[in-house]
């Protein structure tokens, strides 16, 4: 059975121009037709209203416009990866990847081959 962010990512790839999207009548075509540039400043424009809207949620328990704002910062991260063609189930193996692997000790190892790195460049 697809899952929404299987179904969104079909719907959205059918989007690109090069698959008869069209900029008149489709959202994500139009951002297709932008480039780059365009999808990105969307992406960093959702992850600000998503923060805001956290922020405000503390003060005025208004939870449902994090719920809003973060499926707009989704929704356009699908439209990113599909830029870069990438897929939302790349993104989940990613996770289960990581499943298990606590946060901390990844954070550790990284800064251990961090310093061996560097450790490296002095001897050499
Ligand atoms: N899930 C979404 C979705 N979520 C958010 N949006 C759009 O993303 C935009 C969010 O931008 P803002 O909140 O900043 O609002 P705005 O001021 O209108 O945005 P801009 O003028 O800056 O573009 C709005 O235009 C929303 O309508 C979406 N547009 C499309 N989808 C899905 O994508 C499918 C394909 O859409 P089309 O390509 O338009 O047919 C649709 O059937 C939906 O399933």
């Amino acid at each position: 059975m697809s899952t929404i962010l299987d179904r969104l990512a079909e719907i959205i790839e059918s989007r690109k121009l090069a698959n008869g999207g069209d900029p008149a009548t489709s959202y994500v075509s139009r951002l297709f037709a932008k480039g780059d540039d365009a999808i990105l400043k969307k992406i960093g424009e959702e992850a600000t209203e998503t923060v805001m809207a956290a922020k405000d949620a503390r003060v005025d328990g208004d939870n449902a416009k994090v719920l809003y704002e973060c499926a707009d910062l989704w929704f356009h991260s699908l439209v990113m990866l599909a830029q870069f063609d990438l897929s939302p189930q790349q993104v989940l193996d990613e996770l289960a990847r990581r499943e298990g692997l606590s946060g901390l000790e990844e954070k550790a190892a990284r800064k251990d081959e961090l310093r061996d790195a560097a450790e490296t460049q002095k001897h050499d």
